[in-house]
């Protein structure tokens, strides 16, 4: 049986590789309409010399004996990128939905309430220098957990445990801290246009400190019991961690793509109006960097 990997951008062409090195059948899902085809792939691992290997892709409206489903597309993509691969895939067969940001996982949930679905998050760093070549940048944790209640009797998919995914019971807590640290620091880099590490600079702190009160009333009004002070650590470590990276927000801005906004603070605000919660700072950022 093959591992599908829907996206076959930065981070779905890591884990691909990652699958294929450990001896597991991948195929890269493409568009519908794109040609079935071998292509060479390169990648720059973290330590070692360019690996090269022949990836099988294939248009995802094409059935395939897949076991396993990997989403990788940005999370403004997530839903009609899956929409001809449900046409077809068998629905049990698990699908982890591993974007960025929030909304799009339950979306997908409510849509196709009978799907196995997972979802999870990276931390690693992935750049693709072309459409067939994929530096890692950096290695980060992973984790992934059920997000269907009639997934959480299962154990973790095995491709997940040999990619380095750790089993989190609680995944949506591991989405909405990582929510949090893209809440602080993608959108502030990207209209600034600086590097992570700038925002350790003190002439941000107050800013930081003031996402961080609007993101915990939000999260504790929505059940995570996240506090001010912890997502403001959290997001000053991430940003030391990263000091010299321009943000995945940053980078779309520089190359005209669109962003992951609406995931990120988009998500955010809409949980605020739910529970009535005024978010001046984020709202401002939003509309700072809308369109
Ligand atoms: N890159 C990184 O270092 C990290 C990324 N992430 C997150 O992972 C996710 C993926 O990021 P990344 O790999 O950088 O993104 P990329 O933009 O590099 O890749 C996204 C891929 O999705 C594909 N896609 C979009 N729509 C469809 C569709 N309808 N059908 C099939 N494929 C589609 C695109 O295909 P096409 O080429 O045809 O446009 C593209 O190859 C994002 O949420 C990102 O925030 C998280 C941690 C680190
Ligand atoms: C963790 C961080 C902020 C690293 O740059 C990231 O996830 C992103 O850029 O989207």
């Amino acid at each position: 049986m093959t591992v599908g990997v829907l996206g076959a951008g930065a981070l779905g062409q890591l884990l691909a590789h990652q699958l294929a090195a450990a001896d597991l059948s991948v195929t890269l899902l493409r568009r519908p309409g794109t040609t079935d085809r071998q292509i060479s792939h390169t990648l720059h691992p973290l330590n070692g010399p360019e690996q090269r290997r022949s990836l099988t892709h294939v248009a995802s409206d094409t059935p395939l004996p897949l076991s396993l489903v990997l989403v990788l597309t940005k999370a403004q993509d997530c839903l009609n990128a899956l929409a001809p691969l449900l046409s077809w895939l068998p629905e049990s067969v698990p699908v982890v939905l591993l974007h960025n940001g929030l909304g799009p996982q339950q979306a997908a949930a409510e849509r196709w309430p009978e799907r196995p679905w997972w979802a999870g998050s990276l931390s690693d760093g992935a750049l693709a220098l072309n459409p067939h070549t994929v530096r890692h940048t950096g290695q980060g944790t992973r984790r992934a957990g059920p997000l269907s209640v009639s997934v959480q009797a299962m154990a973790m998919p095995a491709p997940l445990a040999q990619l380095g995914f750790e089993y989190d019971a609680e995944v949506m807590t591991a989405l909405w801290q990582k929510l949090t640290v893209n809440l602080l620091i993608n959108p502030l880099t990207a209209r600034d246009r600086v590097t992570n590490g700038t925002l350790l600079h003190r002439d941000y702190l107050a800013t930081l400190r003031q996402l961080a009160d609007e993101a915990a009333a939000v999260g504790q009004a929505s059940g995570h019991a996240d506090s001010p002070a912890a997502i403001l650590d959290r997001a000053l470590s991430v940003a030391s961690a990263t000091a010299n990276n321009r943000s995945s927000m940053l980078q779309d801005i520089e190359a005209g793509r669109p962003t992951e906004l609406d995931a990120i603070t988009g998500y955010l605000l809409q949980q605020a109006r739910r529970y009535g919660l005024p978010c001046p700072g984020h709202q401002a950022l939003y509309q700072q960097l809308q369109g």
